[in-house]
């Protein structure tokens, strides 16, 4: 299977703390990957390595390679923010942009292009609503207020704002961890369908979630990639007695 993201000896610094040690991962194409691993070992860097959200912060060095397709991310010359239209990102808390309706969140991503029809807009609102499975709950009241959604509702709504984009790998940071049971089960069920057409990489606490969704699990421990492989073996049969011990909840 083609890798569609290679993470390549990658090396984070913030100031001193050498947060993420020498990770190196294959993403394969229309999978998705849970990176898994106690708190502070590094998962979310890695992840917003992967679409540069760490130019952002000036203190972060990344040193290493991120391939997408092939191409390094992070060479000379490429554009941050063509990037982050490729790499999509859908954080913890669901962060729909307050003052805009239902259908200008959906869409305000992909304005940022150019000048969009009228036509053209609902096409791509009604399409991204409805691979969310949102469509059916908004469709009335697209002008509302995106607060007036439920927080899983308003998760979906940062999915379908970030699937507007037509972006080719979605990064998720915990996206459940703020909802309730019912919802996180619509948000599982919705990775599983979104692979179809992307690759996802997930950062989640939730071991029983990764081993629902993901089809690669990587084990970070401290900064460093104890252990990548397929879900089934990482959860059934590790190599690495700390993958053993994680899972089986001896610490973490
Ligand atoms: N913007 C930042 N500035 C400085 N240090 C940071 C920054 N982001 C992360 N770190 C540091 O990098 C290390 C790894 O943090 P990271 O958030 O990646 O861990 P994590 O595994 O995602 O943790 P959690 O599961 O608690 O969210 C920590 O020591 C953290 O303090």
């Amino acid at each position: 299977m083609n890798a569609k993201v290679k993470i390549d000896n990658l090396n984070v610094h913030f100031g001193s703390n050498h947060a993420v040690k020498g990770v190196s991962i294959d993403v394969p194409e229309n999978t998705v990957t849970a990176i898994i691993g106690p708190s502070g070992c590094g998962k979310s860097t890695v992840l917003r390595s992967l679409n540069r959200m760490h130019d952002l912060f000036p203190q972060a060095q990344v040193t290493g390679k991120i391939l997408l397709d092939g191409d390094d991310i992070y060479g000379r010359g490429v554009d941050p923010v063509v990037i982050r239209r490729r790499v999509g990102m859908v954080f913890q808390k669901p962060n729909p942009f307050p003052a805009m309706s239902i259908h200008d969140n959906v869409i305000a991503g992909y304005k940022l292009n150019g000048r969009v029809k009228r036509s053209e807009a609902d096409e791509i609102v009604e399409s991204s609503l409805r691979r969310v499975a949102l469509w059916d709950e908004v469709k009335d009241r697209l002008k509302s207020s995106a607060m007036e959604l439920s927080g899983g509702q308003q998760q979906r709504l940062c999915i379908a704002r970030t699937i507007a984009v037509k972006p080719e790998v979605i990064l998720m940071d915990e996206p459940c961890s703020a909802l309730d049971p019912i919802s996180t089960v619509k948000i599982e069920e919705l990775i599983n369908e979104l692979k179809e057409r992307y690759t996802v990489v997930i950062v989640t606490h939730n071991m029983q979630q990764a081993a629902r969704v993901s089809d690669y699990t990587a084990f970070l421990y401290m900064g460093e990639m104890i252990e990548c492989d397929t879900t089934r073996k990482i959860f059934t049969n590790p190599e690495k007695s700390q993958t053993e011990d994680y899972i089986t909840g001896r610490f973490g």
